[in-house]
């Protein structure tokens, strides 16, 4: 049996080598990097990093490796975005303040070394990747408790940009104060959604009666509390650490499933892979007009073409009633059955990108 000395040196000797064969690896992405620069060609490339994962975790499970699907998407991702560094340092804007759970969702793509941009609303998000000061956006889009990000959704419609890669990331609510007891707290902050996600530990501690504020973020309420006694926080529980603000409950959201879906958008359309999804969104001419939208819907089922997600949206265009359909199925707008049924309705739909479905 080995001793510890033995295992620790046994260590070093694979680290050694590991850092040389991740060295190697980053000279061919030199390389890859230049070719990309004479061509043109995209630096992020999301459907060939789940490809590389992909490919690894089938190669380790028939080899009986020990690491699962997280850890070798963890560490490979973490890998991609030095890649991509190296390749050409790119700026991603995200819907902050840092600490913010979009930052956390950021970071999870784009990896410590990348060079983000905190922005304090969705709409400063869009117009920073819009005027080409940054190659990234990153903004949530739906959480699985309160549903569609509206606003979102209304600036996709309005952008040219696209939705390159979408990511889900389960939310976990901390409650966080400088206050040495529960009734000492006045006031808490937190973002609208926030409160609605934790609704029955409001209830349960009886602080319902306290002063709810909203604030855009759960980083900024984090902000606050910590400048202010007498004030909590339910945030994120990085943004407590991040802004010296004690957690006193973790995890204090109502449903353990609590996930938010964010998406990673840009100007590039990306290559057709295996396990695609596309969103459009669907002004249907005559909207008003009953069974306008099976009829629409139809042409999905007759190319089969599954749907994994439907919701209507108030178009605000013209003063009246008019209705959008933000509209998710599976596969890419450039295959040829779902270019049949797009083609049919080009008037009515707008593309709002094509991406490697994330693993929810
Ligand atoms: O294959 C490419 O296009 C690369 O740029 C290389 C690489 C990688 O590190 O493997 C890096 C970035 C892309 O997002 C995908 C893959």
């Amino acid at each position: 049996m080995k001793t510890l000395d033995d295992c620790r040196e046994a260590i070093d000797e694979i680290d050694n080598e590991m850092l040389t064969l991740l060295n190697k690896r980053m000279k061919v992405v030199q390389r890859v990097g230049e070719i990309k620069k004479e061509t043109g060609g995209a630096i992020y490339r999301p459907e060939r990093e789940k490809a590389i994962i992909d490919r690894l975790v089938s190669l380790n499970e028939k080899e009986g490796g020990l690491l699962n699907y997280k850890a070798i998407e963890a560490i490979f991702l973490e890998i991609f975005a030095v890649a991509r560094n190296l390749e050409l340092p790119e700026r991603i804007a995200y819907l902050g303040p840092e600490g913010s759970f979009t930052h956390q969702a950021a970071e999870s793509r784009f990896g410590a070394m990348s060079d983000y941009l905190s922005l304090n609303s969705i709409a400063s998000v869009f117009k920073t990747l819009e005027s080409g000061r940054a190659k990234f956006a990153v903004v949530p889009i739906e959480n699985s408790r309160d549903g569609i990000v509206g606003e979102t959704l209304d600036l996709l419609a309005k952008s040219s940009m696209k939705i390159v890669a979408e990511l889900y990331m389960p939310i976990h609510m901390s409650f966080a104060t400088k206050a040495e007891k529960l009734e000492d707290i006045t006031k808490i902050y937190s973002k609208d959604k926030g409160f609605g996600q934790c609704r029955e530990f409001l209830n349960e501690h009886g602080l319902i009666n306290v002063e709810l504020i909203p604030v855009e973020s759960t980083a900024k309420a984090a902000i606050l509390a910590a400048r202010e006694p007498n004030s909590a926080a339910i945030c994120s529980h990085i943004a407590a650490k991040l802004y010296g603000l004690p957690t006193l409950f973790e995890n204090i959201e109502d449903a353990i499933d609590n996930t938010t879906r964010f998406v990673i958008l840009s100007d590039f359309k990306n290559a057709v892979s295996e396990n695609d999804k596309t969103s459009i969104l669907v002004r249907l001419k005559d909207a008003v007009e009953a069974g306008s939208l099976v009829r629409f819907l139809q042409d999905f089922e007759e190319e089969k073409i599954n749907l994994s997600k439907i919701e209507s949206r108030p178009s605000r265009d013209k003063g009246g009633f008019g209705y959008w359909f933000y509209i998710d199925f599976y596969g890419h707008i450039d295959e040829e059955k779902i270019q049949k049924v797009i083609q049919k309705h080009k008037d009515e739909v707008t593309w709002l990108g094509s991406y490697v479905k994330g693993e929810e």
